[in-house]
């Protein structure tokens, strides 16, 4: 035993030789395992996949959120169900719905959802119960009737672009719209949520650089996915560092400390429930009457981070459909101008004029496909019972997901899927068929919270866009919409974004 103990004796050369042994059979033991005795041995898919971990890093890390097209080329090679990792599956059936059925009763894959940082808000939470709570205690704050009610701040948002638009008009000058539309969707989800706008659209550049610098999150969080610390370092770094390494970075900072800061106040300023003295109510508000929210989920950190993550969950997505709904329809033109002919057609029928209904536009629809919200998979965990897929028993506890992407772009239900085809939600019956795949806000019980407030913004700016503005693209082709890396959200390889001219 000393001798072991000695740095230069003996013993140290035994002990390296135990060391250098042991290891390679620990490897071998493991890799035996993994793809011999596993429960999930018998899954198809490539070997390396069900060996190591490390291959999905590196289409991730290395490749920059590239393993979407790696799972797709191993179901091509492989059939609808495949081992994607050594402890993960996914399915490629858009018949199949069973991780997403709200009777399952499914988890999250805590591991996958790490990106988020920080697993206290609804978003991130993996427990299906707990999450369960969670979510309750903010629905009814996103209700279809909530989001009319908020009818007129949305229409004053969207004037408000329409306003900085103007300035554009007759000048040749290009203006970002993807910067706009991220803009647009930040003002609304803060005002939407606590009252606050924070105005991004007012900055003559539609704020690019506080934009850039929330764009960098997602990429970062799938390296904290991977090797954890990340962003918890990140959140303790002092404002100076932040502001070598970013200087945008500050503007970021100020703007969830903010939302901390707000949070605080309206807690402080909180009456109780029935006591009706705080004014307007906020979804804070709607979170502290919760009679079912345990109190330590009242606190002001965990609020203010369910409010952060609204603005993380409502921004990207809502901007970048936006985006391609846009480009799409400006690279088409006889579509843009069949949709200015709708969206007049239906201003001089109406006073509301700028809401035309979902039946009336199905431009949204085809972008929401294009884009799909996020093409990420969506894992979930069955910790209750073992799933059925065709003949395949998948056992209890192991993460299984499904990508709509694959559904989108499914040739037999979408033929033609690449192609921007709002025509094709025109016939109701065909539209019936189709609706029933169309999943761009994700299914089940984790649903998207926002849906409502996300139609309505796309609805609203797609027909003050087309019914106000003759616009050209500007140095702007597909390749600076198109998906090319998936960071929970969808990224092109391009940063320029769509660009237009006003005439
Ligand atoms: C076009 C716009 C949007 C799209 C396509 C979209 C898509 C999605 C999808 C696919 C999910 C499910 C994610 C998962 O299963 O992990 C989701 C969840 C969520 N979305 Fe959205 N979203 C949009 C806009 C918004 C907006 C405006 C908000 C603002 C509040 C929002 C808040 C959330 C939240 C909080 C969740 C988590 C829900 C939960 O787990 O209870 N989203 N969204």
């Amino acid at each position: 035993m000393s001798s072991l103990s000695s740095p230069f004796g003996d013993g140290s050369i035994s002990l390296f030789i135990l060391v250098t042994a042991a290891v390679p059979l620990w490897a071998c033991g493991i890799a035996i395992y993994r793809l011999w005795l596993s429960p999930l041995a018998e899954f198809p898919g490539r070997k390396l996949a069900a060996l190591t971990g490390w291959y999905e890093t590196y289409f991730d890390c290395m490749k920059r959120g590239r393993y979407w097209v790696e799972i797709e080329r191993m179901h091509k090679e492989y059939g609808p169900i495949i081992r994607i990792s050594p402890w993960e599956l996914h399915v490629n059936d858009p018949e199949w719905n069973e991780p997403y059925k709200i009777s399952s009763r499914v988890n999250k894959y805590h591991w996958y959802y790490k990106f988020v940082g920080s697993s206290d808000a609804a978003f991130g939470t993996s427990d299906h119960d707990l999450h369960r709570i969670r979510r309750k205690a903010q629905q009814g704050y996103f209700t279809l009737d909530a989001v009319a009610r908020f009818d007129p701040v949305l229409d004053e948002i969207t004037s408000k672009l329409s306003r900085r638009l103007e300035e554009f008009r007759g000048t040749g000058q290009p203006a970002n719209l993807s910067n706009a539309f991220r803009s647009l969707a930040t003002d609304v989800v803060t005002k939407f949520s606590f009252h606050k706008a924070y105005n991004l659209l007012d900055q003559h550049d539609f704020s690019a650089a506080f934009q850039k610098t929330l764009r960098d999150f997602p990429e970062i969080g799938l390296w904290h996915r991977h090797f954890g610390l990340i962003l918890d370092i990140m959140d303790m770094m002092p404002r100076w560092m932040v502001k070598i390494m970013n200087p945008s970075g500050i503007d970021v900072l100020d703007f969830f400390n903010d939302i901390g800061n707000q949070t605080k106040a309206i807690i402080k300023s909180y009456g109780g429930a029935k006591s009706g003295d705080y004014g307007r109510p906020n979804v804070i508000h709607q979170m502290l009457d919760s009679p079912n929210l345990p109190v330590r989920d009242k606190s002001e950190s965990r609020l203010a981070l369910e409010v952060r993550t609204f603005v993380g969950a409502g921004t990207e997505t809502t901007g970048n459909t936006l985006s391609v709904t846009a480009f799409h329809l400006l690279a088409n033109p006889e579509k843009a101008l069949k949709l200015k002919e709708e969206v007049q057609a239906a201003q001089n029928k109406s006073s509301t004029s700028l809401r035309p209904t979902t039946d009336d536009s199905p431009s949204p629809q085809s972008s929401l496909k294009a884009y799909g919200g996020t093409d990420s998979r969506l894992p979930r965990i069955n910790t209750r019972e073992a799933i059925t897929y065709k003949t395949y028993q998948i056992p209890v506890n192991t993460p299984v997901s499904m990508t709509q992407r694959l559904t989108h772009y499914n040739k037999t239900i979408f033929p033609s899927p690449e192609t921007f085809l709002p025509e094709r939600w025109l016939d109701p019956s065909e539209r019936r068929r189709l609706e029933k795949y169309l999943q761009p806000f994700g299914r089940g019980s984790r649903a998207c919270i926002g849906l409502h407030l996300a139609s309505s913004e796309l609805y609203v700016t797609i027909a003050m866009l087309f019914g106000q503005f003759d616009m050209r693209l500007f140095e702007t082709e597909e390749y600076d919409i198109k998906q090319v890396h998936d960071f929970f959200s969808p990224f092109p390889d391009s940063e320029r974004g769509l660009r237009v001219t006003i005439e």
